[in-house]
């Protein structure tokens, strides 16, 4: 390295310090969704990410998606997805499949991952520890339903309670949780949850200090395809009333808000696509992104 990359190498690090000292001790969900898990440089920088946090004191939980992932094997056994309001229609069928992709490929490939890159992951299903209850999910939960569209989401799920002991435990013994979204139901059936909504509540439970929402868009934005650098409470209202924000954005912005009304300082929708996202949202003066307000 020469000296001028030696120097911007340590500006950057000078810039980075007032927030590491902000966030040491705090506790910092990030949401991994499949759109983001693009390839294997970028599944390794997200990896590098999360470790970097945790070996400054930040306690990071990982919470992930991998609709795509689901969708894939859906279609190589000939079955086809359809999506309502955001949400899965699940079948007993499909239930199968996104337990075995969630809990079983996609976990334990981030799991993998991170203890590649010298952090000690631990993967849980919201069955592990009782983490996730849930229960089945009404249609009127879903404000984007008409009329036509009413009918069963079969085994879908929204989290009625959360226990974090389990969470809490990883933590303190130096691991990091990476959790798929499976709740489990009174009767311990599994109901596939949407992953935004899982770290929406995970986040507020915990009473962390940030959500951060991977995807594969810059973050929200308007009609023109300009990135809303932050949006209120009334402009996300107003986007999903004229329909700017609709599909997989509806149950991001949602959990988001949920997050901040609950105590969570903030909640911002990152690129995904783009190597440490992570890490220039949590350490640089500019971060990037949707910041969305409460
Ligand atoms: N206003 C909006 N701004 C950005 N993306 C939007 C908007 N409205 C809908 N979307 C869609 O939401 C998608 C992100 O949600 P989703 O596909 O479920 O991602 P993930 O797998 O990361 O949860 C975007 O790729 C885009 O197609
Ligand atoms: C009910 C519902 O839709 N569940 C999602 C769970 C996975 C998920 O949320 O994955 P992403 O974050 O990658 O979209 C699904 O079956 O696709």
């Amino acid at each position: 390295m020469d000296q001028t990359a030696a120097i911007h190498a340590a500006d950057v690090l000078i810039e980075a310090l007032p927030y590491i000292q902000r966030f040491a001790g705090k506790t910092i969900v990030i949401k991994y969704g499949g759109n983001a898990m693009v390839d294997d440089r970028l599944k390794r920088s997200f990896a590098r990410d999360i470790v970097l946090m945790k070996h400054v004191g930040i306690n990071p939980v990982v919470v992930h998606g991998g609709g795509p992932q689901i969708g894939r094997l859906l279609e190589r056994l000939g079955k086809e997805s359809r999506f309502i309001g955001g949400m899965r229609v699940t079948d007993t069928e499909t239930m199968d499949v996104v337990e075995m992709v969630l809990g079983g490929l996609v976990n334990k490939e981030i799991v993998s991952l991170i203890n590649q890159q010298g952090g000690r992951a631990v993967g849980l299903t919201g069955k592990d520890g009782g983490l996730i209850r849930a229960r089945k999910l009404q249609r009127t939960a879903l404000d984007s339903l008409t009329d036509e569209d009413i009918i069963d989401l079969g085994q879908v799920g929204e989290v009625s309670s959360i226990d974090p002991a389990v969470v809490h435990m990883l933590d303190s013994g130096d691991f990091i949780p990476v959790i798929a979204p499976i709740g489990v139901g009174e009767d311990g059936d599994a109901y596939n949850i949407n992953a935004d909504l899982v770290a929406g509540k995970i986040a507020a439970i915990l009473g962390a200090d940030k959500l951060i929402l991977l995807t594969n868009t810059r973050g929200v934005l308007d009609t023109e395809g300009t990135l809303l650098t932050a949006v209120s409470a009334r402009e996300v209202a107003a986007l999903i009333a004229d329909g700017t924000i609709h599909g997989g954005m509806l149950p991001k912005v949602e959990c988001a808000l949920d997050a901040v009304n609950s105590g969570v300082k903030t909640a911002t929708i990152v690129d995904g696509r783009v190597e440490h996202a992570v890490l220039m949202e949590l350490f640089t003066d500019q971060g990037v992104g949707t910041q969305i307000r409460s």
